[in-house]
Parts: structure tokens; C-alpha cells; sequence
């Protein structure tokens, strides 16, 4: 027999033995939702050269010095500059060069004025309005300078990231690759959705919701589907796509029934057995091997159990070996909303559903005090409460633990 553990030493020894994935180098287009695994620093300056923020004229702002409502300044206009284009010119005391926004600025002009502030007269411009030397100046480098660090290893790559990347030119990066989770459920009573309904059957939920679960945590998962409690046939399931995959998800077969057959699986297989059993409801009967150098986590097949095992025991580690801030578990405290009468002498996830109402946290306790965790109250589920072992009771307003 196996002594149940704590729920933090699973997660920690799921932490200490999962293997991190290595890097690879990818095109930006497919960079999006990935993690960075280099910190980028800038091959240039952006932007490239001083430019105009304007449609306007460019040209010495000191020309303007001597400049009074009754009395005009007047520019020789000398050329004509269109974003893309560079002019050859050099501007001269009273000259001026028309340029349009994001044209690269002349030599020897140190402002713009925008076009809607000047008289044009064929190749002469008037000019009563004051404009200061380097107005309406964009200098070179003054987003993001040549050899700035622009992005750090480790950050998550959204639209904002990958725009900033592209303006700098870099057509691929390295980032960590995305960990493949393979599920695969077992259980003689198990049919697929679009199979006969026979007596004694159900249909196999527990590989839709934990596929899309793990497409939630924007990872990568891979549906192995359903074998019968046969030791031979999981094996065998397990040997073929061991390899193909970074860890392995199991559900069914874990706890004390006779054809609760993982432990069999896992011990014939010759793997390291990690622990067998947490000392948390539902959910305690949860197995955790290693073989091949991969994990492999079975999960109870009580849709319910298997659910939360995965929120609580999986999700941790998958935060850390995919290296996501975002979908670590994260704790608050908040009051619940209605009483809770059941006693518990281990330690109880009870499904939630939170809010925010004037700056403080409540809950309210979906699963009711002798639910059996039904699936259907996975919905409008978006928290676990977590009851610790002992607890005679929660009163409505006791402010409780909140896992999320
Ligand atoms: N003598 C004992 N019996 C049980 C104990 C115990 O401590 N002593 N624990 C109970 C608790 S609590 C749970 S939870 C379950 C855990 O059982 P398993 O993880 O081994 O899972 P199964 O027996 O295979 O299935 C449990 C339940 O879930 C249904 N199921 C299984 N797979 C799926 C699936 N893919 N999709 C939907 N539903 C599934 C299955 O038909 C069973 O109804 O053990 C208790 N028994
Ligand atoms: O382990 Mo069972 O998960 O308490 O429902």
C-alpha cells in the first residue's frame, strides 16, 4: 500500500521530475501565444532615420527668428520628399523641403511645419506661425535604439510583442516548444460520442474536457482515446505513444476496485512510481508515474475527481514546464456566500463561482453539501474553494481559501 501525500509534495514532486522542453526557432507568424526563449536585442535603429510626423515643409527653425504676424517669413521651396524616398539636397538658409509624414528629414533642417500652417505659391511657402527648432522632429532611434534590449527570455508573446519584433526586421526567434500532453482514457464502461448508448455504457467525457482544458493553458494536447481495463491493451497504448509525447494524462482505474488496474500498468511497465494517493477530496485517488523519462498522471475517471485532480496536482507543473506566468494556480481569500454544513476530515475542493463586489472577493459554493461532484456543475464553475481537513462547517460571510 502507498501512503497518501500532501497536495503540495505531489505537486512538488511533479515539479522536480518534469522535464522542461527544449528550444526551437520559429517565424514570427507563428510566434504568437509562445514564450521567448532568448531575449531579443535590436539589429537596428527604429525608427531607421529622422523623420516627419507631418505633411508639411521642413527647414531651419532659426529662419524663422525675425518672424511677426504682419510680417511673414518667405521659403524657397527646393524639393519634394514622399515617405520611402530620400532627397539629395541639403537645405540652406530660407529653403524649405515639402515632405510628407514619415519621409526621412533633409540634411540641415531641424523642424516641420505642417502643411495646413503655411501659403503656398508655386515654388514659395509663407510662414506666420512660430515653430521651434526640433518641432515636429521625429528622431532616429527614438523608439527603440540599435542594441537596446527590447524583450526579455521568458516573455509571452501576444500581438504587442510580435509587432515590436516585426518593426525591427527579426524574421524568427527562439522560443521553448509548447509541451505536448497526450490523454488517454480507460474503462470497459467507456463509448464514444456517435456510439450506440448500450446498457451499463456512458460516453467518455473526461477526454473532451481535459483536451480542451489543456487548449485552454495554451498547450498542446493529443487524444490517445479510450482502451478497455485490460493491462496488455494500456500497455501496450502507453509503450506505442510514450516516446511521441512530452507527458502522458490518464483517467479511470486508480482506485481500490478490481479493475482499477493503473498501478499494474505502471509497475509492469517498470516505471518509478511517484506517489498514489493525495490526501485531498475529490480527487485522492490520483497515481503518478514516471517512464521513459516522461510523466505519466492518472487521474481518477470520476469526471468530477479527475478535474479537479488536474486544476490542483497538474496545473502547477504544466505552468512551470511550459515556463506560462499566466496559467500558474493562483490563491486569494474571498467570504462565501452561503453556509456549508459538511464536515470534512481531509481537505475539500469545493467547485465555486467568484466575484468582485467593492474591491473584496466572494464565492458562492456550487457544489451543495452532499453533492457527489456532478459534471454538470463544472458550469458556471470558475474556482475551487479549498476547505482544509477538520473544518466542521463554514458559516455564510467566513472568509475561505480560494484556488483559481
Ligand atoms: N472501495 C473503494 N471504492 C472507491 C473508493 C475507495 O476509496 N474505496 N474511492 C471512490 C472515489 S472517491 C472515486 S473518485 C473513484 C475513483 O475511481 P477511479 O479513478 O478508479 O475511476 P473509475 O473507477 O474508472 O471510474 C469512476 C467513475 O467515473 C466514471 N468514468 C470513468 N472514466 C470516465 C470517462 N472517461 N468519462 C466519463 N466518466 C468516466 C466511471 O464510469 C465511474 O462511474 O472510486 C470510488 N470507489
Ligand atoms: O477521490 Mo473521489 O475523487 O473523492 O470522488
Amino acid at each position: 500500500m502507498y501512503k497518501k501525500i500532501s497536495l503540495e509534495e505531489a505537486q512538488n514532486l511533479l515539479i522536480k521530475n518534469v522535464k522542461k522542453t527544449d528550444e526551437m526557432c520559429i517565424n514570427i507568424l507563428k510566434a504568437h501565444g509562445e514564450v521567448l526563449a532568448e531575449t531579443i536585442v535590436s539589429p537596428i535603429n527604429q525608427p531607421p532615420f529622422d523623420r516627419s510626423p507631418l505633411d508639411g515643409y521642413a527647414l531651419i527653425a532659426e529662419d524663422l527668428e525675425n518672424l511677426s504676424l504682419n510680417n511673414p517669413m518667405k521659403f524657397k521651396v527646393i524639393d519634394e520628399i514622399y515617405a520611402g524616398e530620400v532627397s539629395s539636397k541639403k537645405i540652406e538658409k530660407g529653403e524649405a523641403i515639402r515632405l510628407m509624414t514619415g519621409a526621412p528629414i533633409p540634411e540641415g533642417a531641424n523642424c516641420v511645419i505642417k502643411h495646413e500652417d503655411v501659403i503656398e505659391k508655386e515654388d514659395t511657402i509663407f510662414i506666420s506661425k512660430q515653430i521651434l527648432p526640433w518641432q515636429n522632429y521625429c528622431f532616429k532611434g527614438e523608439d527603440v535604439k540599435k542594441g537596446d534590449r527590447v524583450l526579455e527570455k521568458g516573455r509571452f508573446l501576444t500581438s504587442n510583442e510580435i509587432g515590436l519584433i516585426a518593426s525591427l526586421g527579426i524574421e524568427k526567434v527562439k522560443i521553448y516548444r509548447k509541451p505536448t500532453i497526450s490523454i488517454l482514457s480507460t474503462g470497459d464502461e467507456l463509448i464514444d460520442i456517435g456510439e450506440e448508448h448500450l446498457p451499463g455504457k456512458i460516453y467518455n467525457s473526461n477526454i473532451y474536457s481535459l483536451a480542451f482544458r489543456i487548449k485552454e493553458l495554451n498547450l498542446n494536447y493529443k487524444i490517445l482515446g479510450q482502451v478497455q481495463d485490460n493491462v496488455k491493451l494500456i500497455k501496450e497504448k502507453i509503450k506505442k505513444y510514450i516516446e511521441k509525447t512530452d507527458m502522458l494524462i490518464t483517467t479511470g482505474g486508480v482506485s481500490a476496485g478490481k479493475k482499477d488496474l493503473m498501478i499494474d500498468v505502471l509497475k509492469d511497465l517498470g516505471a518509478e512510481i511517484l506517489f498514489w494517493g493525495v490526501e485531498m477530496k475529490p480527487g485522492s485517488s490520483v497515481l503518478c508515474g514516471k517512464y521513459k523519462g516522461r510523466l505519466i498522471l492518472c487521474l481518477s475517471g470520476n469526471p468530477a475527481a479527475g478535474l479537479i485532480g488536474f486544476e490542483v496536482i497538474a496545473r502547477p507543473m504544466l505552468a512551470y514546464a511550459s515556463r506560462q506566468e499566466a496559467i500558474k494556480l493562483k490563491y486569494c481569500k474571498g467570504k462565501i456566500t452561503e453556509n456549508y454544513n459538511k464536515k470534512s476530515n481531509v481537505r475539500r475542493f469545493l467547485r465555486g463561482r467568484m466575484y468582485l463586489e467593492e474591491g473584496k472577493y466572494y464565492v458562492f459554493p456550487i457544489s451543495g453539501n452532499n453533492s457527489s461532484g456532478l459534471l454538470s456543475e463544472n458550469i458556471n464553475c470558475n474556482c475551487l474553494i479549498d476547505i482544509p481537513k477538520g473544518s466542521i462547517g463554514i458559516k455564510k460571510y467566513q472568509e475561505v481559501d480560494i484556488a483559481y
